[in-house]
């Protein structure tokens, strides 16, 4: 694993911005996997300042998002195609039917779990998978306890998952207890990986993560074996790794 140390969250957006332009740049036809959450939020605006001023264009690239809650429908506020559409796609050049992700409230979602498996397995996989981490460890929504070997599929969130979403909805009632998410296999076929890590909140399950054994009750952890994975960090979400721990790069 790569460790990038940034100073704080800004310089977290604007380093996994460079990095994901220099991606774009090197593919001909390039396939991001994309992710939601507070933590990619910097990225999508530097990624949408780059795009205004011409130094990158997304004509060519197609996009796959881990996950989306079920229930919710592409125009509802907290669903992930709504938060993609306002905080990434409608300002920049993407074609919008090359943007993909899984339709929550489909009819048959085991349908519709597998129909996104093969629709990303179609392009080949996916180039450059960009991450954030849950407190427990989960990515995208693969909770402590999803096998290694999961493909896209129908997931139950955690308790402690709808707490820390919650925070997007109105009430308790309304956050989701469901979702489809890429599977942990699915995410370890990407030829690359970038994880985002921000805030002393964060601290606890990146040190897990540098430190602590490889197991299903941290996904997270697969990462390890990914031959191709860099983290960004702050500083705050650094504060618990072991100094002789600290094996980054700052640049
Ligand atoms: N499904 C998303 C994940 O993809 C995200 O990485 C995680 C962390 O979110 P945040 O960046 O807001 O801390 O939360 C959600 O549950």
């Amino acid at each position: 694993m790569n460790i990038i140390s940034a100073k704080d969250y800004q310089d977290i957006s604007l380093k996994a911005s460079e990095f994901v332009i220099q991606t774009i740049k090197e593919l001909d036809k390039p396939v991001l996997g994309l992710a939601t959450g507070s933590t990619p939020e910097g990225l999508y605006k530097c990624l949408i300042d780059r795009n205004n001023e011409k130094q990158v264009s997304f004509q060519e690239v197609t996009t796959f998002n881990l996950d989306e809650y079920v229930g919710l429908t592409a125009n509802h506020p907290n669903s992930y195609r709504y938060y993609m559409n306002e905080k990434l796609f409608q300002h920049i050049d993407i074609s919008i039917e090359n943007t993909h992700i899984p339709n929550g409230s489909a009819k048959d979602l085991e349908k519709e779990c597998v129909a996104y498996e093969e629709l990303i397995q179609q392009h080949n996989c996916i180039d450059l998978q960009i991450l954030g981490i849950g407190h427990n460890g989960h990515i995208g929504f693969n909770e402590p306890g999803t096998s290694f070997t999961t493909r896209t599929h129908l997931v139950e969130l955690a308790e402690t998952t709808r707490k820390a979403n919650a925070r997007f909805f109105n009430s308790w009632e309304e956050v989701p207890s469901q979702a489809i998410t890429t599977g942990i296999g699915t995410i370890m076929d990407s030829k690359q990986i970038l994880l985002l890590v921000s805030g002393e909140d964060k601290a606890e399950a990146l040190n897990r993560l540098l430190d602590g054994e490889i197991s299903e009750e941290f996904p997270a952890s697969v990462l390890k074996e990914h031959p191709n994975v860099t983290v960004i960090a702050d500083e705050a979400a650094l504060s618990k790794v072991q100094r002789n721990k600290k094996t980054w790069r700052h640049d």
